[in-house]
C-alpha cells in the first residue's frame, strides 16, 4: 500500500486538517459522557440546578463543536482523497502507455481497466473513510476505554476483558478477507473482458446468431463474481454479530457488577452511567469495524493490484540511451535474427539476413503464421531480437532513442484502428502540427481524398467507436493517409490493402511507389509483390527464398504456387 498512498503526499496538508479535526470530533464525544456524569451526581442526585444549567450548556457547545468539525473535515476528506485517485489514475495511466508489448500479455486489457476504474476507486474510499471514520472508530475505542478508566478502573475492567480475544478474531478475519477480496477483482476482470470481447464483436456475434450463446458465457461470469462476492461478504458479516456480542457480554458484566460496587460505596451512579455511556460508544464504534475492515480488506487487494501495475518491470522500453542522428536515413539492415516471443519456447523467425537501401520496397510473403507481423515489429521495437542484429538507418535499433526511432517510422497495422472525433483528428493523429493541405495531401495519394469530399461533412465527418461508421476499405485508405502525413523514412504496411479493389489498390501503388520512404508490405497477393524492388517469402519463421519475382519464379516451387493459385488472367499478364 506504500506506494499506492504516496500519491497522497501533496495532499498532506488537507489531510492533517482533516486529521485534526477528526480528533476535535473525537475529543468531543469523549468529554460528553463525563459531563453527563457530572450532571448526575453533581446536579441530579446533588439537587444543585446551577451545575444542570452550566453543564447543560457545556454539553450543547460540545456538540456544536462535533457537527461543525464533522462538516469541515467531510469538505477536506473529499477533496483530498478525490485530488488523491485522480493522480494515481493518471500515474497507473501514464505507466500502461509506457508498457512495452510483452507487458500486454502479461497484464490484458480487460485487467487493466478493472484496475483503472474499480481498483482506484476503492482505494480512494479507504482515504476517504480513513479521514472520517476508519481511524476514528480504533481510536473511540482506545480513547473510550481510557475514559473508562480514568472514571472507575475497577468497573472499566470488566469492560476490556474481551478485548484480547475479539482483536485476535479480528487480525484472522482481515487476513481471510484480503485474500477472498482480490479474488474477487480477478473475477470482476473476467466479466469486463467478456463484456469487452461481446460488444466489440457484436455484428460477428448478430450474424453467427450467438446472442444466446454469449448471454449464457456472460451469465457463467457474472454467476462466478456473485458466488465468490457473496463469499467473500459471508466472512465479513460474521463480524459484526461476533464483535457486538463480546462486547454486550463486557456490558453485562459492566451493570451485573457495577450494581454491587454502588451498593458497597466502591461507584458511583453518574460513574456507572458514564462506563455504560463509553461502553455504548465502543460497541457503536465496533458496529462500524466490519463495514471499515471491509473497506480496508478490498483496498488492500486493489493496492496491490495497482502496485503491480506500477512497479511492474518492464524490459526494454524505458530505455532512451540512443543517439539520434541517422547514417544513412531509410537503410533497413537484418543480421541473423532470429526471435522467440517472451514466456515461450519456440522461435517465431529464425536467421533472417536481408538488407534493403533507402526507398526500396519489399514484399513480405509467407503462410499464416510464418512470422511476417512478427518481423515487422521488431522495427519499431515492439519487441527487441533475441538474436541477431536489426539497424535501422544504418544503425543498431538498440542504440536509438526509442521516440526518435519511432518518429521515422509510419505503421499501417493489419486491422485499422481508428479513434472517436472527426477524420480530420484521425489523419492528424500521429503528428503534433498538421496544416489541413497536408491532410488532403496524404488522403489524395491513399485514394480517400475523393469520398471524404462526399461525405457532407468532409474532412470533418465524425468518425464513431473504431470507424463503426465506415467500410473496412475506407478504413484502411484512412489509416494509409494517416501513416503518410508523418512523412517517415520507413513505411510499414500489414496487408492493409486486403479489402481495396484491382483499381483503387493500383492507383494506390502508383502514388506509394513515388515516396521517399523505404517500404515494407506485407501482402498475399502477387500482383501487388510484383511491385516491390524484393520478394522476401518466410516459411516457418525462416527466410524460404528472397529476390525479385522473376527470381523467385525460377527458383522458388513455394512462390510458383502461390502465383498459380492466384487468378490465372494477373498472373499471366506479368509473367
Ligand atoms: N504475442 C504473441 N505471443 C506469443 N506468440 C505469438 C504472439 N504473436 C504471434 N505469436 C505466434 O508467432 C507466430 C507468427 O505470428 P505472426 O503474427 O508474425 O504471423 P503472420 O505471418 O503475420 O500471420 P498472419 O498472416 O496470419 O497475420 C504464430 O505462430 C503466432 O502464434
Amino acid at each position: 500500500m506504500k506506494t499506492v498512498f504516496s500519491y497522497a503526499k501533496p495532499y498532506k496538508f488537507y489531510i492533517a486538517i482533516a486529521l485534526v479535526l477528526m480528533l476535535l470530533e473525537l475529543v468531543v464525544e469523549l468529554m460528553q459522557p463525563l459531563v453527563i456524569a457530572s450532571i448526575i451526581d453533581k446536579g441530579i442526585v446533588e439537587r444543585d440546578q446551577d451545575v444542570i444549567i452550566q453543564l447543560g450548556i457545556v454539553l450543547m457547545a460540545l456538540s456544536v463543536i462535533a457537527f461543525v468539525s464533522g462538516i469541515v473535515n467531510s469538505y477536506f476528506a473529499a477533496h483530498a482523497s478525490h485530488s488523491f485517485s485522480f493522480d494515481l489514475r493518471q500515474a497507473v495511466y501514464g505507466r500502461i502507455q509506457s508498457f512495452s508489448l510483452a507487458m500486454f500479455n502479461k497484464f490484458p486489457a480487460s485487467g487493466l481497466i478493472t484496475r483503472l476504474t474499480s481498483d482506484v476507486t476503492l482505494v480512494q474510499q479507504v482515504l476517504y473513510m480513513g479521514l472520517r471514520i476508519m481511524l476514528r472508530a480504533p481510536l473511540l475505542v482506545v480513547g473510550s476505554m481510557i475514559m473508562a478508566f480514568v472514571v472507575n478502573p475497577k468497573l472499566a475492567l470488566y469492560l476490556v476483558i474481551v478485548f484480547p480475544f475479539l482483536l485476535v478474531f479480528l487480525y484472522v478475519m482481515v487476513k481471510k478477507g484480503v485474500a477472498y477480496f482480490g479474488f474477487v477483482q480477478k473475477r470482476l476482470d473476467r466479466v469486463n473482458r467478456i463484456v469487452q470481447e461481446n460488444l466489440q464483436a457484436v455484428r460477428l456475434i448478430k450474424a453467427y446468431l450467438r446472442g444466446k450463446y454469449e448471454t449464457q458465457r456472460f451469465s457463467k461470469v457474472a454467476g462466478d463474481l456473485k458466488f465468490d462476492t457473496v463469499k467473500a461478504f459471508r466472512i465479513m458479516e460474521i463480524i459484526l454479530p461476533i464483535l457486538l456480542f463480546g462486547m454486550n457480554l463486557s456490558l453485562l458484566a459492566v451493570l451485573w457488577f457495577g450494581a454491587f460496587e454502588i451498593q458497597a460505596g466502591g461507584a458511583q451512579i453518574g460513574e456507572l452511567v458514564a462506563i455504560v455511556n463509553y461502553a455504548m460508544r465502543m460497541t457503536g464504534a465496533f458496529s462500524m469495524f466490519s463495514f471499515i475492515i471491509m473497506i480496508f480488506v478490498r483496498a488492500k487487494a486493489s493496492s496491490e493490484r495497482l502496485e503491480e501495475v506500477l512497479l511492474a518491470e518492464d524490459g526494454h522500453e524505458q530505455e532512451d540511451v540512443g543517439e539520434d542522428q541517422p547514417i544513412r536515413l531509410g537503410e533497413i539492415c537484418f543480421d541473423n535474427v532470429s526471435f522467440t516471443y517472451p514466456g515461450t519456447e519456440e522461435p517465431v523467425l529464425k536467421n533472417i539476413s536481408f538488407k534493403l537501401n533507402p526507398n526500396e520496397k519489399l514484399a513480405i510473403m509467407g503462410a499464416t503464421g510464418s512470422g511476417k507481423t512478427t518481423l515487422l515489429q521488431l522495427l519499431p521495437r515492439f519487441y527487441d531480437t533475441t538474436d541477431g542484429v536489426v539497424s535501422l538507418h544504418g544503425r543498431d535499433v538498440l542504440k536509438w532513442s526509442l521516440r526518435e526511432l519511432r518518429k521515422t517510422i509510419g505503421i499501417v497495422p493489419q486491422q485499422s484502428l481508428l479513434f472517436t472525433g472527426t477524420i480530420s483528428n484521425n489523419l492528424s493523429w500521429g503528428k503534433d502540427e498538421v496544416a489541413q493541405d497536408e491532410l488532403a495531401d496524404a488522403a489524395i495519394k491513399a485514394q480517400i481524398h475523393e469520398t471524404v469530399e462526399r461525405f457532407p461533412k468532409g474532412y470533418y465527418t465524425r468518425v464513431g467507436q473504431k470507424g463503426v461508421n465506415l467500410s473496412g476499405g475506407q478504413k484502411q485508405r484512412l489509416s494509409i493517409a494517416r501513416a503518410l502525413v508523418r512523412n517517415p523514412s520507413i513505411l510499414i504496411l500489414d496487408d492493409s490493402t486486403s479489402a481495396l479493389d484491382v483499381k483503387t489498390e493500383g492507383a494506390l501503388w502508383e502514388e506509394l511507389e513515388q515516396e521517399q520512404a523505404t517500404m515494407l508490405v506485407v501482402t498475399q497477393k502477387i500482383r501487388t509483390a510484383m511491385r516491390a524492388d524484393r520478394i522476401l517469402l518466410l516459411e516457418e519463421g525462416r527466410i524460404s527464398s528472397y529476390g525479385t519475382h522473376e527470381q523467385l519464379m525460377t527458383k522458388s516451387e513455394l512462390y510458383r504456387q502461390i502465383a498459380m493459385s492466384q487468378q490465372e488472367e494477373e498472373v499471366d499478364e506479368y509473367v
